[in-house]
């Protein structure tokens, strides 16, 4: 498990006076575990101690005398490799209105590039925000610094921008933090190097490789995807289990370095705890911080009622996205290290490749379904013991349906050409999950924002890909429908809010998503990358109206 910096812990503390001064009313807790200091670490305690002890002058006066403004360590980036309309911009978006959203979405990377300031490289301690090398480029409003798994989505659309250098640069921050770190944090912030966040570094440098084939590029990011991929493979992501036939397979959940409330929202989660025993909090913490590390925070999915947050238990389920991450991952690698001539990696990739897809098969797929699904382990067994061989019961399998039961399709663990494509296509379809303004997360309305209606640009994204790659004509019309829904939502919803949203409510044209701990937040990084690399992948006809239908 990971240690509070000292800074962390302070800010924490700052926080819990902070919601007692201003009360629980849209009170953001990230806010002051974000706040950079002005002074050395010491000094700041001090004056802090003084004013409760002494009763010394107020709160608000103290932060403005001590704290800078959150976002303040970032200056806006000077985005050198841009041009108003790149050579070859979308050339198959002819239609007015489309043409205008898509270049809206180019113009506003200027809202979101940012780099950090170099007080921040100077003076680490007084800062949470992590000093990263690059400029970046951030999903913006509340969510001021670099994230992981979103990165990719902006590279997908810093290329369409054709910004090379730009894509190139957040991707070489992301190797910089495999290479400190051993693995890519959750975020650019220290509070967030307790956990990971989906592994998608492999993808990123694939998208760029295949625009501009720069193998130098592959050869200087080769080292950090080893040593992500060892991170991901060892204890205690691995999971040993048998299949049916007593076979046994390893494949990987997620788990956080982590058993106390998250910094950046610690007030909530101590709220969610109580009542608790201090060893069931503990285990509680562990699996939220865990459920950040999926990216989904918060879901069904990770619930075992499927609507209590006190139920949560995510490191103990074999999720369907992160494995097939892996395959693609393993992939990836393998076809990295043929490109730089390393040919026993190559094979030791394949190989890996080919055993998770096997494992999956035979744990995660379910026949009668038509969907691979989430497979609970027995959490009877201590936290710790994670050596364990487990016994696959079919019985285990989450039949909910989720987007994520889909993602195999776009990460290569179900080809052209195989069998299951077409039980995939139709199982969808049956599913529920597509509604007229795109894919709900799910199908259970739990106030929860990885649910239903919520729709979220990554996930259209992947499985609209998914489909396209499946090279069956029923796939690929599916792929297009879901496209268009999603872009006519975006653009509805930007003519009406005249910002790019972080999720949508899949049930209405146009409409922002809601739920969750936070409030909706506008920028936005993935959904303005995804609106681009869909208008690059489908076009958009003159004659074809952008409206909601
Ligand atoms: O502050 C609460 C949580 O916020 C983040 O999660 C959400 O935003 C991220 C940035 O867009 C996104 O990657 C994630 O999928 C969202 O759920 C953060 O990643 C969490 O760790 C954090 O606790």
């Amino acid at each position: 498990m990971r240690n509070h910096t000292d800074l962390e812990s302070f800010l924490v503390m700052i926080q819990n006076a902070a919601l007692q001064v201003e009360g629980d009313h849209d009170f953001d807790p990230k806010v002051y575990v974000d706040l950079p200091l002005k002074h050395s670490l010491p000094s700041t305690k001090e004056a802090f101690v003084s004013l409760f002890q002494n009763n010394n002058g107020s709160f608000n006066h103290f932060l403005n005398e001590f704290c800078d403004k959150p976002g303040s360590d970032l200056l806006p980036d000077n985005l050198t490799d841009f041009k108003n309309e790149p050579e070859g911009f979308l050339a198959n978006v002819t239609n007015p209105a489309a043409r205008d959203f898509a270049l809206k979405m180019h113009s506003l990377w200027w809202l979101l590039a940012r780099k950090v300031k170099e007080r921040v490289h100077k003076d680490p301690h007084q800062h949470t925000l992590i000093p990263l090398p690059n400029p970046v480029v951030v999903p913006g409003a509340r969510f001021r610094e670099v994230y992981y798994w979103d990165t990719y989505w902006i590279v997908r659309g810093l290329l369409v921008s054709k910004l090379y250098e730009t894509a190139r640069n957040v991707v070489e921050n992301l190797m910089f933090l495999a290479n400190s770190f051993g693995f890519i944090p959750n975020g650019a912030r220290t509070y967030y190097t307790n956990r990971n966040q989906p592994p998608l570094l492999s993808e990123a440098v694939m998208a760029i490789y295949h625009e501009t084939k720069d193998v130098s590029f592959v050869e200087k990011a080769f080292p950090a995807l080893l040593k992500e991929h060892n991170f991901w493979c060892a204890d205690p992501h691995r999971v040993h289990i048998r299949d049916a036939n007593g076979v046994e397979h390893v494949l990987t959940r997620y788990y956080a370095m982590w058993d106390e409330p998250r910094p950046e929202s610690s007030t909530i989660d101590m709220q969610i705890a109580k009542g608790l025993e201090r060893h069931q909090r503990a285990e509680l913490y562990h699996h939220i911080a865990t459920a950040a590390e999926s990216g989904w925070d918060f879901s069904s999915r990770w619930m075992e009622d499927r609507h209590n947050l006190k139920t949560m238990k995510t490191s103990f389920i074999l999720p369907v996205d992160l494995n097939a991450f892996l395959v693609q991952m393993e992939n990836n690698i393998a076809l990295f290290a043929k490109l730089l001539g390393k040919s026993d990696y190559e094979k030791h990739f394949y190989k890996l490749a080919n055993s998770r897809k096997i494992a999956m098969d035979a744990i995660l797929w379910n026949e009668e379904m038509g969907q691979y699904l989430d497979y609970w382990l027995t959490w009877s067994l201590n936290l710790l013991l994670s050596q364990v061989t487990y016994d696959f019961l079919p019985e285990h399998h989450n039949t909910d349906a989720y987007p994520s039961n889909f993602i195999p399709l776009w990460c290569g663990v179900v080809p052209p050409g195989d069998r299951k494509i077409q039980k995939m296509i139709a199982s969808f379809k049956e599913s529920g999950l597509l509604l007229p303004a795109g894919i709900t997360t799910s199908l259970l309305q739990t106030g929860q924002q990885w649910d239903y209606p919520n729709a979220w640009a990554p996930l259209q994204h992947m499985i609209i890909e998914g489909f396209a790659l499946t090279e069956n004509e029923e796939g690929i019309a599916l792929a297009k429908d879901i496209s268009r829904r999603w872009l006519e939502t975006n653009y509805v919803g930007y003519l009406e809010t005249g910002e790019m949203q972080e999720k949508y409510d899949a049930r209405y044209c146009g409409k922002v998503g809601s739920g969750g701990e936070y409030l909706p937040q506008a920028g936005f990084g993935w959904s303005n990358g995804v609106v681009l690399s869909l208008f690059e992948r489908f076009g958009w006809a003159a004659e074809k109206k952008l409206t909601c239908e």
